[in-house]
């Protein structure tokens, strides 16, 4: 007898835990590619827990790792092909700044990387900046590189609208069911709050609490989850730094001495409002992401607040608005794709480390081919499990 929750008593291909946006694309991909696919998510749908919620994230060719740069013409590619397929938009084209000191090495790999890919690219100094940007105040010496194909994804929108595409291709999406228990072997047995469901391979894309399903597993990676602020800042005269003033998209490196980026997006989804945020936070549960730190631990405001009022004068010296949203990082901030050591057939998508939105297609479609056995078509070793010291080698 079928147990519950079973299509007509089959199997499914592939059971993926978790809707967010990089379970979800490898949902997506199974789908059109005619798999039986069952997209599980432990939340009632759209939910703000997790790390896809909001209205916007940044996608950009500038990267300084040529293995992220060489995935982002495929993944603008396919983001075209969903915003076509949904009949919506999804992208709009920003440009981005990306702000540091000309010697840094980071700096000079975004620049060596947009070269390398032919991405069109514009190189600015201090003076010439402040030309074209004149709400902008750099640091002295700063110089900047603008990438013209970066902009803003409206990221609730997206997700919606890969959802809404598995489903149109036939993919089952269970929201509201807690995934409880995984028993490995040849086929998968998934116990959830409302079912019991079999699969040939299963896919582990649970954002933050990824390892709260490998524990039993035998593995744990060595992610640390942090509850991110996202902070918006008044603009003094409304639009100035808007979209529609063709204002991009920044990412500042070493910014003012800060341990970690700056980055920021022109205002848009909330009139009046920029963006601008700090690429790190406090280390936090996904369960208790809510709960007020006390104004001690909030280090990344008071930056924030300091960088704000120095280098974007046109903005409210304060944030006017204070979202949350949750990092889940490794420790050199490559994200895991990979097979399970011991069970083969269970696949992970996990540790996209503030900034795996852009590169969900891409992902998507790695995590889709190795849960099918297929070769990879991107080479994998930079988001190998076995890369960390202690941790047993893959089982590919
Ligand atoms: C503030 C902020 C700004 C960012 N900015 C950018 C940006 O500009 N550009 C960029 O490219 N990226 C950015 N990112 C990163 C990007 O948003 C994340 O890398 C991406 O959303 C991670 O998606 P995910 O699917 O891995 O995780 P999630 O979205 O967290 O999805 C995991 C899902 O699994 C579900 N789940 C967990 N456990 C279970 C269970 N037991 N049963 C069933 N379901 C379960 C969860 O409920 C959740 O829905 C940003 C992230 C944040 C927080
Ligand atoms: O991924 C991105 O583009 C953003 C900005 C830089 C830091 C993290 N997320």
């Amino acid at each position: 007898m079928a147990a519950a929750g079973e299509p007509h008593g089959s199997l499914y291909d592939t059971i993926i835990v978790g809707a967010g946006i990089q379970g979800s694309f490898t949902a997506y991909h199974l789908a059109k590619r005619g798999k039986e696919t069952l997209l599980l998510e432990q939340f009632p749908l759209p939910h703000s827990r997790g790390s896809s919620h909001g209205q916007s994230r940044i996608i950009r060719s500038a990267y300084p790792q040529e293995h992220y740069a060489r995935m982002m013409a495929e993944s603008y590619r396919l983001w075209e092909r969903l915003e076509a397929e949904a009949g919506t938009q999804l992208y709009r084209q920003t440009g981005l700044l990306v702000l540091g000191p000309s010697a840094d090495p980071e700096f000079q790999s975004c620049c060596r990387t947009l070269a390398q890919h032919r991405v069109p690219g514009q190189l600015f100094t201090s003076e010439s900046l402040c030309r074209c940007f004149p709400g902008i105040r750099p640091y002295c010496g700063e110089v900047a590189v603008l990438d013209h194909t970066a902009g803003v994804l409206y990221a609730d929108r997206a997700l919606r609208a890969v959802q809404d595409g598995f489903r149109r291709c036939g993919g089952a999406l269970r929201d509201g069911e807690k995934v409880t228990g995984i028993t490995p072997g040849v086929v998968v047995t998934v116990t959830t709050s409302g079912g019991v469901y079999r699969a040939k391979t299963l896919v582990i894309t649970a954002g933050p609490w990824a390892n709260k399903l490998l524990a039993p597993l035998g593995l744990q990676l060595p992610l640390q989850t942090l509850r991110i602020n996202v902070c918006y800042w008044q603009e003094k005269v409304p639009g100035a730094y808007g979209v529609s003033a063709h204002f991009p998209c920044l990412l500042a490196i070493r910014a003012n001495q800060a341990s970690h980026h700056i980055y920021g997006l022109p205002s848009n989804e909330y009139p009046g409002l920029v963006k601008i945020c700090y690429h790190s936070g406090s280390p936090a549960d996904p369960e208790e992401r809510d709960r007020l730190p006390e104004a001690s631990a909030l280090p990344d405001i008071q930056i924030l607040c300091d960088f704000v009022s120095k280098y974007l004068p046109g903005l409210g010296p304060q944030p006017a608005l204070v979202e949350h949203c949750m990092y889940t990082n490794t420790p050199d901030e490559d994200f895991v794709l990979d097979r399970h050591p011991t069970f083969s057939n269970i696949i992970m998508g996990a540790g996209f480390s503030g900034h795996g939105f852009k590169l969900a297609p891409v992902v998507g479609k790695l995590l889709c081919e190795l849960s099918l056995g297929e070769a990879p078509s991107y080479a994998l070793e930079p988001f190998r499990i076995c890369r960390f010291p202690a941790q047993p080698h893959s089982a590919l």
